[in-house]
Formats: C-alpha cells, structure tokens, sequence
C-alpha cells in the first residue's frame, strides 16, 4: 500500500498545540521507506508566523539528519489552503528587530528548503498565495488539487509590496523569465489549468488522489542514486542560493527599510483589514 510509505510529522503553531508536554513537531521513526510528510497546521490559513517558520526548519534539520529519510511530501492539514503566505501580523506594526528576526527566518526557510538533500515533493491541497506558492516552488516538484478555488502565485504587488529577488529567482527558475515578469508584475494568481500551462506546477490532478500522485512521483525520484540527484540539484540551485548567502544581511536591510515605510505599513494594514472585513 502506498500509504504505508509515509511517516507523519506534524508542524503546529504553538498557540494551537495541546498540552506543552507534547513537542512541537512530531516526528515518528516508524516509517522504513524514508519518506516523511509535512503537513502545516496553522489555523485558519497556516500562515506562515515566525514560530511556524522555525519550527519548519527545525523539522526539516531533523530530517536531513536522520539518515532513514530520503524524502519529503510537503502539504496542508487546513482544508481548503496549502498555506496563505507569510503572516501579515508579523510585519505590521512591530519593531525593527522583530522584523529583523521574522525576514531572517524567511531566508532560512528558503535555504533549508530550495538546497535540501531530501526529494521535495509538494502536494498542493488548496489555495496558494505569496510565501505558500514560494514554499511550493522550492520543492522538486509540484502536484496540485483539480480545484478552482485553488490559486497558485506570487501576489505580493496587489499587496503593494514587492516579491525580494530570491522570490522572483526561484519564480523564473521554475517557468522562465517572460512568464515569470508578467506574473509578478501583475500578481497574478493562476488557477490549476493556468499553473499547469506555465508550468508553474508539474501535474494537476483530482482533489482525492494529490496524496497518492505525490508518493508515485516521489518513488521515481527516489529511483535515481541520491548522491547523483542531490549533486545535480546543487548544481541547479546553488548559483541562485549563494546569492542571498553572500548579502543576508544587506536584505534584511533592505527588507526593514521597506517594511518600515509609511506608505508599505498603510499598504499592508489596509490589506489586512479588507480581509478581516470579507467576513462582515
Ligand atoms: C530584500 C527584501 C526587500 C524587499 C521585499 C520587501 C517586502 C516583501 C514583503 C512581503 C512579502 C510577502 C509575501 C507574502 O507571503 S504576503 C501574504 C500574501 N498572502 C495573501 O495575499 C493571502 C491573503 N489571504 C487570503 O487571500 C485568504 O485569507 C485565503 C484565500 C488564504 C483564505 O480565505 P478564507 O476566506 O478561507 O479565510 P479569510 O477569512 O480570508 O481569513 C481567515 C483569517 O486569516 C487571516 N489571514 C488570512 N491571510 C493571512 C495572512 N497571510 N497573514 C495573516 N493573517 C491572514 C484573515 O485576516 C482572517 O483573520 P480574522 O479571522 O478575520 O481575524
């Protein structure tokens, strides 16, 4: 059974997590295949906090450390939505050095995950903003939920901000410069048979079978000696890494004094407020 496969890890954010008794991730050593799952659950959108990022790369150290894994399948516990992006709270309204720490952790993220030695595959079981589409595009591949409502891009200008270069990088890594300009200028976010046309996913499928199409997938790139794979992935990826590897902290520069503005933080908090108003 394909099921059998899998090992569960379960990252929670802490204001959503039982008993303190309990460690934040889960991480099971049951499975003998090697491939672990990721689900975030950060109700109601899992957006992505600073304590949801961390615990992240934390899981996914754990990982890259315990040599029985070779690979990971990256998706939702919240019904309805891979992950809506970073979370807004965490750049509205709070200090320099929280912003400092939170867009550190956003890079960190990023690294751990676009140069990950373990098979990336993402199973997209819901809609995709922003930072949920980038946690996608740095997986090896991408399977998405047959769902209308289940858009996929990066959005950051309708927001008034701007995706940062590594954004935009692992963008046009993944469908190319043309398609990539117009969707960032535009915001665009693209329905399954639109993300499946640009290629910014790999294969769109029926809600019910994104699990199992996400473990066929991950057998045949576990099929290819690791050391192989994981060689020809450095070469891919590394140029594109070692960029934001040799100036972090000038972006976290840049990205404070962006955030920082005036015009960004009215920017930010009207955005927010139209989608608490949504409700009402
Ligand atoms: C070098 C660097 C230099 C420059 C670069 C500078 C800056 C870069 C800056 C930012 C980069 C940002 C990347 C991002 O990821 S920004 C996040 C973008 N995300 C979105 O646009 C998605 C917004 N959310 C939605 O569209 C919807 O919520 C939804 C489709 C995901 C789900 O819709 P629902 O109808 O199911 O749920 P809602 O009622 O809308 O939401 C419930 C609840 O959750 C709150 N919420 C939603 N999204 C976020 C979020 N991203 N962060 C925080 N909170 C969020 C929403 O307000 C509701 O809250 P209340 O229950 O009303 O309190």
């Amino acid at each position: 059974m394909a099921q059998d496969l899998v090992d569960g890890l379960l990252i929670k954010a802490r204001s959503h997590l039982p008993p303190p008794s309990e460690p934040l991730g889960k991480l099971s050593k049951r499975d003998r295949k090697g491939v672990a799952v990721i689900k975030l659950k950060n109700p109601p959108v899992n957006s992505l906090s600073l304590e949801v990022l961390t615990e992240f790369v934390i899981s996914l150290e754990k990982l890259e450390n315990d040599k029985t894994f070779r690979g990971v399948i990256v998706t939702s516990d919240c019904p309805g939505i891979f992950s809506a992006g970073l979370d807004l709270t965490e750049m509205c309204g709070k200090s320099q050095a929280h912003y400092a720490e939170f867009w550190r952790a956003v890079q960190e993220l990023w690294l751990r995950l676009y140069l990950s030695n373990l098979v990336l595959i993402a199973a997209i079981n819901g809609v995709s903003p922003a930072g949920g589409c980038l946690i996608s595009l740095t997986c090896d591949y991408r399977v998405l939920a047959d769902n209308p409502k289940y858009n996929i891009g990066l959005n950051e200008t309708l927001l008034g901000v701007v995706a940062p270069s590594w954004f935009k990088d692992t963008l046009v890594n993944t469908v190319g410069h043309r398609t990539a300009e117009r969707a960032l200028q535009l915001g665009l976010l693209f329905p399954p048979a639109e993300a499946l046309r640009v290629g910014m996913v790999d294969q769109v499928v029926p809600e019910d079978q994104v699990h199992s199409t996400a473990l066929s997938v991950m057998a045949q790139w576990l099929a290819v000696p690791d050391h192989a794979r994981q060689l020809t992935k450095s070469l891919m990826r590394k140029p594109t890494a070692d960029r934001l590897v040799k100036q972090r902290d000038a972006d976290i520069q840049y990205f404070l004094q962006f955030v920082s503005r005036d015009s960004i933080q009215k920017s930010l908090r009207m955005y927010l407020d139209k989608l608490r108003q949504k409700k009402g």
